[in-house]
């Protein structure tokens, strides 16, 4: 049975809980569920927090678990992304009052806070600044005014929280995170077919939700300005039609093209222009 870690709370857990139901999983019904075994997948899943998961995948006590690519770098332990998960997408930065600090290396002597110290203190250390840090839980833009730092370093989407708070970023992202799969470092869990099986099946996940299937009928002597359109991932098939002069196409296209490339296509001469969904996917 392969044993996964979920995370059971925060922005992590409700789009983990959607992807792996997307790819055929059973989920937990209420949140109070700690574990739950999905015997006809061969599956179980542990709910845990998602800044405790690199620690137990560490360990080697579970085989692979969903977390934050900024938690996983976070706690230092020894595990490594397998795959990106395209949900949870943030930066990871500093920010301070508007006019006070204009870069990292203003930050010499300050104290920042953070709930990401692990992060904050080998950035720091990288760039030879001597700064001090404090941990805080959560609500970390708050600090500032409290007068609990000068700086702080956060978790950053739409930036709504630090303009509520009257901040500014400061400097470069530290770092892009998104949710990601792990495994033990240097383990062997990537030669697992189960681990692979479940790679798979979120990678269908990820592509059926990135492409639809376009089809369309095109006159043959317009086929390779269309197929330039529409290249697919490998290749387009390409069925004739009972008159001659025309053939149908069905090719996979990025969701966010396929507006555009329908009108390209009309423009064309091409007519019966359809997308379609998909719902699941091996590539
Ligand atoms: N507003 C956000 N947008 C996108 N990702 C976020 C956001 N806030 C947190 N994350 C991501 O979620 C993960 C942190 O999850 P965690 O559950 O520890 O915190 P949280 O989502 O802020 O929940 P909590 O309410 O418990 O603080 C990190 O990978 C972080 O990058
Ligand atoms: O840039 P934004 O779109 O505003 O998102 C970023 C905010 O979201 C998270 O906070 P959360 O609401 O989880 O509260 P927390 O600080 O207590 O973790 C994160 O810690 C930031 O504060
Ligand atoms: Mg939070």
């Amino acid at each position: 049975m392969l044993r996964i870690a979920v995370p059971n709370k925060g922005s992590l857990s409700g789009p983990a809980g959607e992807m792996l139901h997307e790819a055929g999983y059973q989920q937990r019904k209420a949140s109070k569920e700690l574990v739950l075994v999905d015997p006809e997948n061969e599956v179980e899943f542990f709910y845990l927090r998602p800044r405790d998961i690199a620690i137990y995948v560490s360990s080697g006590r579970l085989d692979i678990g969903i977390t934050g690519r900024d938690l996983l770098l976070d706690s230092g332990a020894r595990a490594e992304e397998l795959l990106p998960l395209g949900f949870a997408r943030s930066t990871f930065r500093y920010a301070a009052k508007p006019g006070t600090i204009t870069s990292p290396d203003d930050l010499r002597g300050l104290t920042v806070a953070t709930s990401y110290e692990g992060i904050v203190a080998r950035h720091l250390a990288d760039k030879g600044i001597d700064a001090s840090v404090v941990h805080l839980d959560g609500a970390v833009e708050t600090a500032i005014e409290l007068g609990v730092a000068q700086v702080i370093a956060d978790v950053v989407e739409t930036g709504t929280s630090l303009r509520n708070a009257g901040l500014e970023v400061v400097g470069e992202p530290i770092l892009q995170s998104e949710a990601v799969v792990i495994r033990r470092s240097g383990g062997e869990e990537q030669e697992n077919p189960k681990v692979q099986q479940f790679l798979r099946r979120l990678q269908g996940v990820l592509v059926a939700r990135t492409y639809v299937m376009m089809d369309y009928d095109i006159r043959a002597e317009h086929l390779e300005e269309a197929v330039a359109l529409t290249p697919g991932l490998e290749s387009p098939t390409i069925s004739p039609l009972h008159d001659q002069g025309w053939v149908a196409v069905r090719s996979m296209v990025r969701t966010s093209d396929a507006q555009r490339i329908m009108d390209d296509l009309y423009d064309l001469g091409a007519r019966a222009i359809l997308t379609t969904g998909i719902h699941a996917c091996r590539l």
